[in-house]
């Protein structure tokens, strides 16, 4: 039997410090974003020329290289079922994955995030250039979850289940349309289903 969820009605409206403890969907947000990182390719510019590990090939300077998030964040080496959206894999808090994976923080001055390019959890890049948005994305996202999800209830049409990833553009879209039914939940401030 899974838990009763309350009436919208009766659930407080959350403050910051609430936002950043709702802990399942930290999980859940994280786990959305190892198997469907919206930007997949982060790019860096050859400066000096660097060796391929285990291979004869160098890259000489000048040159253009990618690392992509989907690769290592659904590799089996890293990730146990890599493919399945298990957001239970995650521990409570920030973390580098289920593996033990280099978990060495960098705080720029909007807090600590993990910055090893080593970790196979890439979607918000690694280094210098690392997104500065990470703790404010987290935030927004699961924000506008709460909002969402204590208002509606959602389920993926049966039919189509969950849409095959897109990599013809930067950004990580789905293939094809993603249809999914909402209704309203009881005690949602308007009563007309949507
Ligand atoms: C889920 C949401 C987001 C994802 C997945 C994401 C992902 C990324 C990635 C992959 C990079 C490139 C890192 C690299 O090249 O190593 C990046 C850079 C950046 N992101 Fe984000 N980002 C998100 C949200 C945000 C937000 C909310 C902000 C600002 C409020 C932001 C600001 C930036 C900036 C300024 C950079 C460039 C950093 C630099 O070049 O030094 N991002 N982001």
């Amino acid at each position: 039997m899974g838990r009763e969820i309350p009436a919208a009605a009766d659930l407080p409206v959350p403050e910051y410090d609430d936002v950043k403890a709702f802990d399942v969907l930290d999980r859940i947000v994280r786990e959305t974003l190892r198997i469907r990182p919206p930007l997949v390719q982060v790019m860096r510019k050859v400066i000096t020329p660097i060796a391929v590990p285990n291979t004869n090939y160098v890259i000489p300077a000048g040159n253009y290289i990618v690392a992509s998030p989907v690769a290592s964040a659904t590799d089996e080496k890293y990730y146990t079922n890599a493919e399945d959206w298990v957001p239970s894999r995650w521990g409570a808090g920030e973390g580098d994955g289920e593996d033990g994976q280099d978990k060495a923080t960098t705080d720029y001055g909007f807090g600590a995030t993990t910055t090893s390019a080593r970790s196979p959890m890439l979607p918000f890049g690694a280094g210098r250039h690392r997104c500065i948005g990470e703790q404010f994305a987290y935030l927004q996202i699961k924000t506008i979850l709460y909002v969402l999800l204590s208002r509606f209830e959602f389920s993926l049409d049966p039919k189509r289940g969950m849409p095959e990833r897109n990599y013809n553009s930067m950004v990580m879209l789905p293939e094809g349309p993603a249809l999914c039914r909402y209704k309203r939940r009881a005690g949602s401030s308007t009563s007309s289903a949507a």
